[in-house]
């Protein structure tokens, strides 16, 4: 399902010093609906409105959206003075985990506003009519109230249990990343850009992104292609805060632990392996190091590439076939690959979505970057309809999983995956 204009003229100029839209931040630009982010430490991509969209299921996914895009970017005049990644006609998507139902989308926006190497510029695809209204006041969700998911927590410690015991009896697998969801309500309506800020100021080294409805502040990077470079944030292994423990003591507990060392193995040796044949040169960092969130702490493995000109050249290499190759790496699927997704299916049964799938933007010269959707929530109601006269509230899905081994401790994943729902709980509520 595509809406594909026949023609659409892509224009990129920087926004010059004194435009008012150069120095607020990023976020602060959006309008309150459509909204579409890529944004670390204020710097990346905003967007808006949809002048071109695609809706694609199933295994070969990442396929069609590849072949879109391409075919995309010959309907596009681009007129360009500015030149940097991101500048010129771009997409932003979000690609389901699951081969089924495996609902993805991809949506091309009427305007982006982008920053980087200090340079701030808008594009405007389509007729260029779209340049940004002033933006509405951010409003907030009032009252936020939680139920079961799909997937309760008890139900997520038995799913534990179970993948636990079979790991420890048939060494059917040997890691398994299991997942389960939190309804939220809120009693006003729900602005995405509140979810946005908050994550934002709260997380500013995470990628704060929203595309269609899924919303969150990810750290994990999958894939980013600039020319013929890439690079890869590998995340696996994580503690949190208890009480009486000392940031630095909590590092030193994960980087001497061996079951969440062991975790972190899969993760990254899945993600080198699968990308190594792109590359002419991989470098993978010899041991992780540990990344600090308000929330957690992680085990962290820098991967950087070049591609080789082989696989630049002749196409195998699009950003969107890499991110094919390298999804789901063992960080949110599992080792063996195959068998951990057929088991987080059976031992979940619930459709993650596009949680724990690639979640990013490319544009037209194949440059781009997507992280895993991670730390996020998928709105599934802006607003009900409801009662009286004015409207009901809004409705979302949040997300969290941990990596499970045959020494995992059921409690212990159900104390992380609350953790890891925390900065979109927090973001919810209004915790600044
Ligand atoms: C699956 C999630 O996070 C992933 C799992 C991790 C782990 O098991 O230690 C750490 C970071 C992420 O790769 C999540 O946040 O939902």
């Amino acid at each position: 399902m595509a809406t594909t204009p026949r023609l659409l003229t892509a224009r990129t100029r920087r926004l010059e010093p004194g435009d008012s839209r150069d120095d607020r931040s990023l976020l602060d630009l959006l309008p309150d609906a459509d909204v579409l982010s890529w944004v670390r430490d204020g710097v990346g991509l905003v967007g808006w409105g949809c002048a071109a969209r695609l809706d694609v299921f199933g295994p070969d996914r990442f396929s069609k959206a590849d072949a879109w895009w391409r075919e995309m970017c010959h309907r596009f005049e681009v007129i360009d003075s500015v030149g940097l990644p991101g500048c010129g006609p771009v997409a932003f998507a979000s690609l389901a985990f699951a081969d089924q139902p495996g609902q993805s989308v991809l949506v091309v926006p009427e305007v982006v506003i982008g920053e980087r190497d200090g340079v701030r510029w808008i594009t405007t695809i389509g007729d260029g009519s779209a340049e940004p209204p002033p933006p509405e006041p951010v409003r907030p969700p009032g009252m936020v109230s939680y139920s079961d998911g799909q997937l309760s927590t008890t139900g997520y410690r038995e799913a534990v249990a179970e993948a636990v015991r079979r790991m420890r009896q048939t060494g059917e697998l040997d890691k398994i990343v299991l997942a389960h969801d939190l309804l939220a309500s809120t009693s006003e309506p729900l602005d995405a850009r509140f979810l946005l800020r908050n994550l934002a100021a709260r997380y500013p080294t995470c990628w704060t992104f929203a595309v269609d409805g899924l919303i969150g502040a990810t750290p994990e990077l999958l894939l980013e292609r600039m020319g013929y470079e890439v690079r890869s944030l590998v995340l696996a292994g994580t503690v949190w805060p208890h009480e009486g423990h000392t940031t630095e003591q909590l590092a030193t507990e994960l980087l001497t632990s061996a079951k969440n060392r062991s975790e972190h193995a899969y993760a990254a040796e899945s993600l080198a392996d699968r990308l190594r044949p792109f590359c002419s040169d991989l470098t993978v960092s010899n041991e992780p190091e540990v990344l600090q969130l308000r929330n957690v702490l992680h085990l962290a493995t820098n991967v950087e590439g070049k591609l080789s000109d082989c696989s630049a050249l002749n196409g195998a290499a699009s950003l969107l076939r890499m991110v094919a190759a390298v999804h789901p790496t063992a960080a949110v699927g599992g080792a063996p690959t195959d068998d951990a997704v057929r088991v987080i299916g059976e031992l979940e049964g619930m459709d993650r979505g596009r949680y724990a799938g690639p979640v990013g933007w490319l544009d037209g010269s194949g440059n781009g970057e997507f992280g895993i959707a991670l730390r996020c929530a998928q709105v599934e109601a802006t607003a009900t309809p409801d009662v009286g006269a004015g409207r009901g509230g809004g409705k979302v899905r949040l997300f969290a999983g941990c990596g499970i081994v045959p020494d995992s401790d059921p409690d212990l994943e159900v104390e992380e995956a609350e953790a890891k729902l925390l900065p979109v709980r927090e973001a919810l509520e209004g915790v600044r």
